[in-house]
């Protein structure tokens, strides 16, 4: 496919790039904060970079009918609202973590705070020290998936690229249900899955998640 890239000289975009180009995609749209390098129109465009970049990249995917997959976190409603009626004209995959694992522990989540809800239940989230926004968007999801009020507990050092845990206590217990990225590459190989899942798709809106369950991973 040919692809484009926004925040293609950041520490995802990087990645990204890398990931998209050894499994045999062309690119052919690279946008950062001060560069832009147009060669042909993408098929999608994917976007991990900053919640300012995202009028810019909605009218790019306009302009060439692409569509979308984004990760970059700290989307406010109007970001949300750019992304649902982009979605009227092209196929969006929006994710604040594209690995399997986390999407995978969000079911769990949902089945676990069912059989704990008498249990004390906290969220702790480390990532490394250049990371802007915090909580991290996962910390979201995963309170999202617990359907309480929830603390979340936000670390940042090092290069660590995301832990999240979440803690389940009562008098005598603790459970705690651990993910950690262990490379930056498992968000993109699942940004890779996202884009070839909506590559033929007119339009949409989908997450991560929609994706895993129809390929039933
Ligand atoms: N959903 C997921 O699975 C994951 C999501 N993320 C998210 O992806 C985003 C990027 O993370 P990361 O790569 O670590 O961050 P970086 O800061 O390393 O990269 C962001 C890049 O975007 C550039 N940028 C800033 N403003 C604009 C703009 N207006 N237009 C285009 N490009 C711009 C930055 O330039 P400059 O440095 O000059 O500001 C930088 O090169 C974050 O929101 C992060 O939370 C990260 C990992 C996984
Ligand atoms: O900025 C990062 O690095 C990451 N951001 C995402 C988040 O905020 O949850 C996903 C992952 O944890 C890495």
């Amino acid at each position: 496919m040919r692809f484009g890239v926004v925040g293609f000289k950041g520490k995802m975009g990087k990645v990204i790039l890398d990931v998209f180009s050894n499994d045999g995609h062309t690119p052919v749209l690279l946008i950062d904060k001060d560069e832009i390098i147009e060669e042909d129109f993408p098929e999608v465009i994917v976007d991990f970079s900053t919640p300012d970049a995202l009028e810019k990249t909605s009218s790019y995917c306009e302009k060439y009918n692409s569509n979308l997959v984004i990760g970059t976190t700290a989307l406010t409603e109007k970001h949300l609202k750019i992304l649902e009626n982009l979605s009227k004209k092209v196929a969006v995959v929006q994710s604040y973590n594209f690995s399997i694992g986390i999407n995978i522990l969000l079911d769990l989540l949902e089945k676990a705070t069912k059989m704990l809800k008498d249990w004390d239940c906290e969220i702790t989230e480390i990532h490394h020290s250049k990371k802007k926004d915090k909580p991290s968007g996962t910390a979201i999801l995963l309170k999202n998936a617990l359907n309480r009020e929830v603390k979340i507990h936000s670390l940042r050092l090092g290069g660590i690229p995301g832990d999240h845990t979440v803690l389940f206590s009562n008098e005598g217990e603790l459970i705690e249900i651990k993910h950690r990225a262990i490379s930056r590459k498992v968000f993109a190989l699942g940004a890779l899955k996202a884009a070839k899942f909506i590559l033929n798709k007119k339009s949409g809106f989908y997450t991560f998640k929609d994706i895993i369950k129809e390929a039933s991973i």
